[in-house]
């Protein structure tokens, strides 16, 4: 079975597929980035997914049900600290700061799977997003260098700390900070376009709402942010191992408030131990 870093190198991206928009340079959506008015943007309805609280003796049952029923779930109580989670949105608030010509230095290459750049799904789409993101496999050592040549170990520190509090049990994962720029015209402009994750689950946190899940029956809808809460999402994996038991969830990211929104999203896969 190919690793995804084979599959990437195998088909190579082209340089316009990675480099995001300078979006501190435009006052208006460029019609590159222009989405149709139609595709519901504006709708704030929120959906109602189940929050399961981890302590509950019945948690495990919970999970299956969300699982089935819903692909998606939030979860509280998790023993994640929060400050662990400030602070990794404080170091991705930093990164997507540094002026672009320094991000570019971190930049993606076509066939790579770490760094800076547009999301990986944006060669399938003919319109770009309002978005930049950051890809951490393993070590972020020599893109943190470039970004941060004379301060660089904080970075990796976090990112460590991180790790170390999310995985207790050994997989794959990747680690992809998500940035949506303030937008002039939050209605035409997507910050993430409709799609599965490859994973077997992916957990994510946000604190803005944007955040939106396609239900069957009842169309687009919000996933509130709930203070310390992480959503949990079947991914492509999960969907396939089950036999399609747990439906794989289509998400996307709209631009909802007024401000620059982060993300951090972990991408679970192939399991290493044996089960
Ligand atoms: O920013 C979000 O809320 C979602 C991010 C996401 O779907 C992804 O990184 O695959
Ligand atoms: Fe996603």
């Amino acid at each position: 079975m190919s690793t995804l870093s084979e599959v990437y190198t195998q088909y190579p991206l082209k340089v316009d597929d990675i480099i995001p928009l300078d979006f501190d340079s435009v006052v208006t959506v460029p019609d590159s980035h222009a989405w149709p008015i139609s595709d519901g943007f504006e709708s704030n309805d929120w959906l109602s997914i189940p929050t399961i609280d981890l302590k509950d003796p019945d948690a495990a049952k919970l999970i299956g049900h969300a699982s089935e029923t819903w692909g998606v779930f939030q979860v509280v109580n998790h023993d994640i600290p929060l400050n662990l989670l400030d602070e990794v949105e404080s170091e991705a608030r930093q990164l997507f700061s540094l002026p672009t010509t320094q991000k570019l230095k971190a930049l993606r290459s076509p066939g790579g799977v770490t760094g800076y750049g547009l999301a990986r799904i944006s060669s399938f789409f003919n319109k770009f997003m309002w978005h930049e993101g950051f890809t951490i496999i393993g070590s972020p050592l020599d893109h943190a260098r470039e970004l941060w040549p004379n301060d660089y170990q904080k970075f990796c520190r976090v990112r460590r700390r991180n790790e170390v509090a999310w995985f207790t049990w050994s997989c794959q994962h990747a680690l992809q900070l998500n940035s949506y720029p303030l937008c002039p015209d939050p209605n035409r402009a997507i910050g993430l376009a409709p799609h599965t994750d490859t994973s077997l689950f992916t957990i994510l946190h946000q604190r803005i709402s944007g955040l939106q899940i396609f239900k069957e029956g009842v169309g687009w809808g919000l996933v509130q942010p709930v203070t310390g809460a992480l959503v949990v999402n079947v991914g492509d994996l999960l969907h396939i191992l089950s036999n399609a038991r747990f439906p794989s969830v289509v998400h996307r990211v709209v631009m909802k408030e007024a401000k620059q929104r982060f993300s951090v999203a972990f991408f679970y896969s192939r399991l290493l131990i044996s089960i």
